[in-house]
């Protein structure tokens, strides 16, 4: 098994290029089989998550490749043709390994009106149902059924338009939900819907392909279903990974140095930002760039999660990181999952000094970490432990890379290609 091997202490200089969004590759390759037409995406990221989802298209009978091979003209674009002849089932061999697997759920099932997916089971980081993508999807109409672990999706005929208000804002229930609508007959609202840039940047692409959808980006999107919808006439390119962007930010802020992150939106990530200058790292900022320079001790800083334009959840974890090496305390509140803070134990085992209590975690920093074996639990948890390892004193060893290969493009040359000492090793 690959693990990360980081020897701290280094500061970082020169440019990173941020990569397309996963969480909008992800339900902008699913959307491709809303039409029969071949979809070209652009800006794609080469990581495991997608690599799964473009596997999981084609045990569906779809074809869905790279355009070229990384770091040559179509490397970073991607064709999905599914034209004809889909068995829509989406096994639990696939599902299991990325919950972002229901997001064939809505748009199989507008299209081809059945549609059989694994119940992604619970995760690391909470139990993660599914409920609300199912409620929405039977009040278009769907007979939907729960049958040895498959929800089980028929429709007869379109899917009918619908007023959905889900229970809580979830992101891919409300994607799932307005791929579904784009070809349903008649209206659909989706009220409490999700205002991440990643919907967005989905719903930019379904026009593109022809559905009529207003509001997105607020928490009320409507929608007119239309008969079909075609390819986008260019291929639709990945909004920057606001993600990505904001753990290289924490590493910089960390190591110590001066980085340009090239290619990225620092307009989707005014709640990180905001709360990164508090903490004293200082950032210039252009319409696609942000230079970060990181010098001397930061200040811890309180947060709380919560939805988009608030403070992300997927930054939770490497912001603790920068308030363990803070001067003074800090309080972590986490507010979207339920046990989003198991990267606690293992920053305790570089030297931190955390205490949790429910959803909260209370960080009193300290002047150093020191490097030690640690074993990654998620992808963000496994970001914010590659982040404490750049300034830790000594070795450290990040254990179960898998999770990070899961939502990041070669994180490790990136940081090395700034002058981090971090290399993959077998363990
Ligand atoms: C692929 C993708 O885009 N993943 C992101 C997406 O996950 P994902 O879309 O799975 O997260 P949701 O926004 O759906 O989840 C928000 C909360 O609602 C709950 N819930 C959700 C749906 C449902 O039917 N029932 C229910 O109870 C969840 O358990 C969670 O507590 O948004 C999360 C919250 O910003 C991010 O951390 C993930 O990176
Ligand atoms: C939790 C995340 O992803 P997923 O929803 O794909 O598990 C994440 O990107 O941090």
């Amino acid at each position: 098994m690959d693990q990360l091997l980081i020897r701290g202490g280094r500061s970082l200089k020169g440019e990173i290029v941020i990569s397309g969004a996963k969480n909008a590759a992800l339900p902008e390759l699913c959307a491709a089989l809303l039409t029969a037409q071949p979809v070209r995406l652009a800006n794609v990221p080469r990581l495991r998550d997608v690599g799964t989802t473009l596997a999981l298209l084609r045990t569906m009978g779809v074809a869905a490749d790279w355009c070229g091979e990384r770091g040559t003209p179509g490397g970073d674009e991607v064709l999905i043709d599914a034209r004809a002849g889909i068995e829509p089932v989406a096994p639990y061999e696939l599902v299991k390994t990325m919950r972002a697997s229901i997001l064939v759920l809505g748009p199989l099932l507008a299209r081809l009106g059945r549609a059989t997916v694994s119940l992604p089971g619970g995760c690391a980081i909470g139990s993660r149902p599914v409920d609300q993508h199912i409620k929405g999807l039977q009040a278009m109409g769907a007979t939907i059924a729960v049958e040895h672990g498959n929800i089980v999706a028929t429709s007869d005929g379109r899917l009918k338009g619908a007023r959905i208000t889900t229970d809580m804002v979830t992101v891919t229930g409300t994607e799932n939900l307005l791929m579904a609508a784009t070809l349903a007959e008649g209206e659909t609202v989706l009220e409490n819907a999700a205002q991440e840039p990643e919907v967005i940047d989905l719903a930019e692409m379904l026009i593109a392909m022809g559905a009529r959808i207003e509001g997105h980006g607020s928490s009320r999107i409507r929608i007119q279903g239309v008969a079909e919808l075609h390819a986008p006439r260019e291929p639709h390119r990945i909004v920057p990974d606001r993600i990505e962007t904001g753990t290289f930010i924490c590493a910089v802020a960390a190591a110590g140095g001066d980085v340009l992150l090239k290619n990225t939106r620092p307009d989707h990530l005014d709640a990180v930002l905001d709360k990164l200058r508090e903490a004293g790292v200082q950032m210039e900022t252009g319409a696609d760039w942000i230079r970060v320079r990181g010098d001397g001790r930061l200040k811890a800083v309180s947060f709380r999660t919560s939805e988009y334009p608030a403070f992300p959840t997927d930054m939770q974890a490497q912001l603790m990181t920068l308030n363990c090496m803070a001067e003074g305390a800090a309080k972590v509140t986490e507010t979207i999952f339920e046990n989003r803070f198991m990267h606690v134990n293992e920053l305790l085992r570089l030297g931190a000094r955390i205490e949790v209590d429910g959803h909260t975690a209370v960080i009193q920093g300290v002047p150093q970490l020191s490097g030690a074996t640690v074993m990654a639990t998620d992808l963000r948890a496994s970001a914010s432990l590659v982040i404490a390892g750049l300034v830790a004193q000594g070795e450290t060893r990040v254990d179960r890379i898998y999770h990070l290969d899961r939502g990041y493009d070669r994180m490790e040359e990136k940081l090395r290609a700034v002058g981090a000492d971090i290399e993959r090793v077998k363990a």
